[in-house]
């Protein structure tokens, strides 16, 4: 199979245009993400992401992504700026905005080009969801999640939850760079609070414009940045009455423009999309 591989911030990906595969209706794909994103006998990544016909009319296009562990997300911020840049590159859309059904629903990207060269993809995310079975987050119903005491491992931590289509779990710390990461994160991702299991975000706030964001992502484990977690962030942030609806959310790979427009409810993401090489898998 015929492959490319991308990165947002070193959130690294391998796409594949299912459409153009002689075996594209196979139904092993979780299988062979996992073999793929394998980093010593595989390509190694971060994802899967799949390239499909759009079902509904009015639609541009249909993704998949699939984590190295075989699960299936809803979303994923910074794959879709690389699937948006790869299919208006190739011609597949020809439009720089595409309508891109997802199991999260309709996300549009709309790749940004100045002076013949593209420059980054910003994203209209959509609107985040707050409500406790939204996330979704075991407990009585009701609403946001935020600042919310959690026992993880003997310790009490102070949790908000934002879904932006998959979960996101953030955790605020004085200092990024002694965030318990490792130790905390797998913890958080497979807490019984979380019944789909989460993404978890530490967050240091700068400055009302400014973020730093280290991420352990359900099914990934660490990674160099998350564009979904950058928009949980700031929709967090924006509750705990933290940072304003426009900020800037540094990652390890590097910094996301994020902002929760008033006007709409949406999440706007702006960032770099970039390919790395392409080649053949064999299986
Ligand atoms: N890297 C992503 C998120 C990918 C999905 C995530 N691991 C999940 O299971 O929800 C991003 O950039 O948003």
């Amino acid at each position: 199979m015929n492959f490319v591989k991308m990165h947002g911030l070193g959130n690294d990906f391998v796409l594949i245009n299912a459409m153009s595969e002689p075996n594209c209706s196979r139904n092993d794909w979780e299988a062979v993400a996992q073999k793929i994103c394998d980093r010593h006998y595989g390509v190694g990544a971060d994802g899967l992401i799949l390239i499909l016909p759009a079902l509904e009319p009015g639609n541009d296009i249909r993704w998949r992504i699939i984590n190295p562990d075989g699960s299936e997300p809803e979303m994923c911020g910074n794959g879709i700026r690389c699937f948006a840049r790869y299919v208006y590159e190739q011609g597949i859309v020809s439009t720089a905005s595409m309508r891109v059904e997802t199991l999260a629903g309709i996300i549009v990207p709309e790749v940004q080009v100045q002076n013949g060269e593209i420059v980054g993809v910003c994203v209209d995310m959509g609107e985040p969801r707050l409500e406790r079975q939204q996330i979704p987050m075991a407990g009585p119903a009701g609403g946001p999640v935020v600042g919310e005491a959690v026992e993880v491992n003997g310790q009490i931590v102070h949790v908000t939850a934002v879904s932006m289509g998959n979960p996101h779990c953030l955790i605020y710390v004085d200092d990024i760079n002694s965030a318990p990461l490792t130790e905390l994160g797998p913890l958080m991702e497979k807490h019984p609070l979380f019944p789909q299991k989460t993404n978890v975000e530490f967050v240091q706030v700068c400055s009302p414009d400014y973020v730093e964001m280290r991420v352990w992502e359900r099914g990934a484990g660490p990674t160099l940045a998350c564009g979904t977690g950058a928009c949980a962030t700031v929709v967090g942030s924006v509750l705990n009455g933290k940072t304003s609806r426009l900020a800037t959310v540094n990652l390890a790979g590097g910094p996301l423009t994020i902002e929760w427009r008033e006007s709409d409810n949406h999440v706007y993401m702006t960032g770099p999309a970039v390919e790395v090489f392409t080649g053949e898998w064999k299986e």
